[in-house]
């Protein structure tokens, strides 16, 4: 085992970018490292360090940390740590002590290893060229994170990923209507966040029902295992591992919104768990009133405070009332959200902001009440320019675009809900099935407890007139022992009976709202008519849920019917059934939505058949009719509905109580409703919802997007590369069907070299269609955790990265000796400036003849694979002796070249740099002048950002990791 002694210079072998490390501390089993690039510090098992020591020889060039150079002549050594002699760049004799190399140095290590005959077999070369172009291509790639999830590419869905994926610590709130993918696209989101290492801590917060749902979405469609998290969960961490937050022991964690509610310490355990992203689903819970904040809001607000990114998830907003969906915008942007009567008033003026949106993005004419628009709200920053730049018969047609796509995007963020909220409809994103309607009006008399219950409550304000819609409840809770049951005197249990029959073997779905009903109304179809259906509702633990939920789904098997509490109404997917039958109505239009959202759901294929059963001259009756003839909402979504309820609701609840006089009225209260409704709509069409519309998807962005990742699917790239790879790694492959490949261990496999990849083998396809039809494939994509852990183990590792091959090429001189080399540009800042995401490690080829002149485009890398011939080990270790002197030149040279190069791709990224941090500087001083609540503090932070990437950028080194030789024949 090599001595480590303090002040030695190592570099990790695992982790190349960190540049040289320094030893700190040796203690007896364990040696701690600072690597001063990154400023992080390790601390490794002596045993098993991954580290090589660094030694330089005469003839060698280094760099101290202030910056000069010095040409090795002599190394002396003097207990146990090195000093450099040599001569500087001046000439002039001086010495270099190795704890004042600079840190930012990297090794040469190709060429140590093919001067010491470590020569690699030429196709290994090959496959390290092609793991570095795929890295470097899918860094660069704007669907990083995109392509690799079991999801088909949905337009709307991508076009939202990838606007709030390649943000900054997004936080947003994603909207879209029910059932139109917000899982996939927090999916996907946390997937590209993961990828590219903006996040590596994600803490998702769900009601409990939905737990297991997301546990299984996040590991079949995007390979993320996350980590359920409950109280014998971190009890069994506490205890095994000694860790005092078991939150810290994870980086992916699940959790029940009222587990951590419920147990104060866990949450102040959660909250110290430094998350790079929060996830919280059904977000409309978290109700808020300037008196009553609830308790889920507290602890969501106290959690993203603590949280860089935050993506909050429902298709009702504005469910629990406006003033929460306020709330919910200022806990996501308080500097954009910081007051709600200044909210609730701009909300009236959207109309002539979505008209001045949508003829910039049309490219009409702008009228004069349009440019008095534009005038009026972006009167600062760079927009008069912007204008003048648009209406200049002087510019450009690309510069009139930019400054129109620059106008939009200002306007919608500082007007409107921005970028914050983000929601399609199904109107715009269209193809969805229809919804049928199927009234059952059962006829009179109502039963006569029922009609004794109703009747007590004319008159009298019921607190919760829900109860209204649910006469069981009433009655039961009225009833004696002795009374008779509910399912025994209620018309709609026969009808039930006799329905499911007829549907038979259709699957059906029916809501209840309460858990009570739901069991009785189980008991009473199984001793009626022998009918066993399966049940879900709050009193049943997570998995006896799941397995009901996954007992309905089984078509062989499975129940026919499943009946539902209202928790079955939320987040869950059921479209593989078309009959919904609604056994009683909630009081909420988006209640009603969410339930019918069950099963018109991206996925569901056939018209969807919603069955309403109602008692005659009973609330029922009113409800009903109110929801289909008032507001259209069995048949159509209803985005206003919410709105028109808030208006009418006191005349509804009314109406409710006053069943005879109710019905009386009914007509004057539903045409006031469709009034209203159909102006609210109106009204929201030409403002909020068009400003929502055009934030939340660009079509040809989106298509755009949608044909991009189809090319990809399509290219043969990745298979090709496969074969490389199980060949070098020993895997073997055979096929398995037209479109799917068994691959196993062969003898030869490194044990783990292939994460994941059992002794079993397993199935996989590289065909996106063949994946999202055989859940039991693995589906193979660039992103899979196995290949790009493969491709990570391939570049931190020297698997191929010297080799010698001759080529037989007409345009190349017979005899000619040639380079070929691969250099990485690579920025070795901390972490936490993410400088990796401006500069992510860039390819450089250099190909350079004997007499150092460069021959890039003369032998195209491709060129080379075509036209090369094996070279034995052993002639070309000789080669090597003997062009020693030569190639040790060349190498030089060829460095040169690659420095050269390396100025050009520092500026593009210094631009981009400038434009993401400029554009988030910009925005901030503008919000500052609408809303001075913006701090200063929060300006500064991104100047300081900006400042530190382009210091990081600045000390970019340009590093060899691969070359070969190549000789012509
Ligand atoms: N791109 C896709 N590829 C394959 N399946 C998809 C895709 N998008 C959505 N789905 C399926 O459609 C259904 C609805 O998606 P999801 O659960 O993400 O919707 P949601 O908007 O979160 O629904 P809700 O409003 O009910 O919470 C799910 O079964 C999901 O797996």
């Amino acid at each position: 085992m090599q001595e480590y002694i303090p002040g030695q210079r190592w570099i990790s072998d695992t982790e190349l970018q960190m540049g040289l490390g320094t030893v700190l501390t040796v203690e007896f089993r364990t040696i701690t490292v600072l690597f001063i690039a990154t400023g992080e510090t390790r601390t490794y098992a002596k045993q098993t360090a991954p580290l090589t020591r660094v030694i330089f020889a005469p003839g060698d060039t280094v760099e101290s940390h202030e910056g000069w150079k010095l040409r090795i002549t002599a190394v002396e050594e003097y207990e146990g740590l090195f000093t450099y002699v040599g001569l500087n760049e001046q000439g002039d004799e001086a010495g270099l002590e190795e704890g004042q190399l600079s840190s930012f140095l990297q090794l040469n290590r190709p060429t140590q290893r093919m001067f010491n005959g470590q020569i690699d077999r030429d196709h290994l070369f090959e496959l390290r060229y092609q793991t570095l172009q795929q890295q470097n291509r899918l860094s660069h790639s704007e669907l990083r994170g995109l392509l690799g999830a079991r999801t088909s590419p949905i337009p709307h869905q991508l076009y939202i990923a990838h606007e709030v994926a390649n943000r900054y610590a997004p936080r947003v709130l994603l909207a879209d209507e029910v059932g139109l993918g917000k899982t996939i696209e927090a999916g996907l989101i946390l997937h590209h966040q993961l990828l590219s290492e903006r996040a590596r801590r994600v803490l998702i917060v769900l009601p409990e029902s939905l737990m297991h749902q997301w546990l299984v979405e996040m590991v079949r469609r995007f390979n993320l295992r996350f980590s359920l998290f409950d109280e014998a969960r971190c009890l069994a961490i506490e205890e095994s591992s000694g860790q005092s937050n078991p939150f810290q022991s994870e980086q992916l964690v699940l959790c029940d919104l009222n587990f951590l509610a419920d147990n104060p310490n866990r949450l102040q355990q959660a909250l110290e768990g430094e998350w790079d992203l929060l996830v919280v689903d059904e977000a409309h819970h978290l109700e808020w009133s300037p008196q009553q904040p609830s308790r889920d809001y507290t602890i969501v607000e106290q959690l993203a405070a603590e949280t860089k990114g935050v993506l909050l998830l429902t298709a009702t907003p504005e469910q629990l009332g406006k003033e929460s969906h306020f709330a919910r915008l200022r806990l996501l942007d308080p500097d954009r959200f910081h007051s709600f009567e200044q909210f609730v008033e701009e909300e009236q003026h959207y109309a002539p902001i979505a008209t001045a949106v949508e003829a910039l993005l049309n490219n009409q004419p702008l009228t004069s009440e349009i440019e008095s628009t534009l005038a009026e709200h972006l009167d600062e920053g760079d927009n008069r320019q912007l204008l003048t730049t648009l209406q200049s018969a002087e510019s450009s047609e690309a510069e009139q675009s930019a400054a129109r796509t620059a106008l939009v995007e200002h306007l919608l963020d500082r007007h409107g809900t921005g970028r914050v909220l983000l929601r399609n409809t199904r109107a715009a994103v269209k193809g969805f099935p229809e919804r049928h309607l199927n009234r059952y009006p059962l006829p009179l008399p109502l039963p006569q407890p029922y009609a004794a219950c109703l009747e007590q409550f004319q008159g009298s304000g019921l607190s919760e007139p829900q109860l209204l819609l649910s006469p069981e409840l009433l009655y039961s809770a009225s009833s004696t022992p002795d009374s008779q049951h509910w399912c025994e005197i209620d018309p709609r249990i026969e009808w039930l009976q006799k329905q499911l029959k007829s549907l038979k073997p259709e699957k059906v779905l029916v809501i209840t709202a309460s858990a009570d009903s739901a069991l009785d109304i189980a008991d009473a179809l199984r001793i009626g008519s022998g009918i066993h259906a399966g049940v879900f509702h709050e009193g049943m633990s997570i998995i006896e849920r799941d397995r009901a939920a996954a007992y309905f789904a089984d078509n062989e098997a499975g129940s026919q019917v499943l009946i539902c509490s209202e928790i079955g109404s939320e987040g869950r997917n059921f479209q593989f059934a078309h009959h919904l039958v609604l056994f009683d109505l909630p009081l909420n239009p988006d209640l009603l939505e969410q339930r019918i959202g069950r099963l018109d759901r991206i996925g569901q294929h056939e018209t969807i058949e919603i069955h309403v059963p109602y008692l005659e001259q009973s609330p029922q009756a009113v409800m009903q009719s109110w929801y289909h003839e008032g507001l259209g909402a069995f048949e159509q979504t209803c985005p206003a509905g919410h709105s028109v309820f808030v208006q009418v609701e006191t005349t509804l609840v009314e109406a409710l109580h006053q069943i005879d006089e109710g019905l009386e009225d009914l007509p004057a209260l539903i045409a006031t409703t469709s009034e209203l409704h159909r102006r609210l709509n109106e009204a929201l069409q030409q403002g909020r919802d068009r400003l929502l519309e055009y934030n939340s998807c660009r079509p040809h962005i989106a298509n755009g997007l949608k044909d991009q990742v189809e090319a990809i699917d399509d290219e043969t790239a990745l298979d090709l590369y496969l074969d490389g790879l199980f060949d070098a790694f020993g895997v073997e492959s055979e096929l398995h069907t037209s479109m799917s490949t068994l691959i196993r261990p062969g003898q030869q496999m490194q044990a783990g070299a292939l994460p994941g990849l059992t002794d079993e083998g397993m199935v996989i396809t590289t065909d996106r269609d063949t994946a999202l039809s055989n859940e039991d494939m693995q589906f193979i994509s660039w992103e899979h955790p196995m290949i790009s852990s493969a491709m990570e183990g391939i570049t931190s590792s020297e698997l191929g990265n010297t080799s010698v091959t001759s080529v037989n090429y007409p345009s190349i001189t017979a005899g000619t000796l040639l380079i070929e080399s691969l250099y990485l540009l690579e920025s070795s800042a901390s972490s936490e400036l993410q400088a990796g995401r401006y500069l992510p490690p860039t390819t450089i080829r250099i190909v350079i003849d004997q007499h150092g002149k460069l021959r890039n485009d003369d032998l195209p890398h491709e060129a080379i694979n075509d036209n090369r011939e094996r070279v034995k080990r052993g002639t070309a270790n000789q080669i090597i002796k003997a062009y020693k002197s030569e190639l040790e030149a060349l190498i030089e040279q060829s460095e040169k070249y690659a420095e050269a190069e390396a100025p050009q791709i520092i500026a593009e990224a210094r631009t981009q740099t400038e434009q993401m941090l400029h554009g988030e500087i910009e925005r901030l001083t503008a919000l500052q002048q609408v809303n001075p609540n913006v701090r200063r503090e929060e300006i500064e932070f991104f100047e300081q950002q900006l400042a530190g990437v382009n210091a990081a950028l600045e000390s970019a080194t340009v590093r060899l990791d691969a070359q070969r030789i190549i000789i012509t024949t």
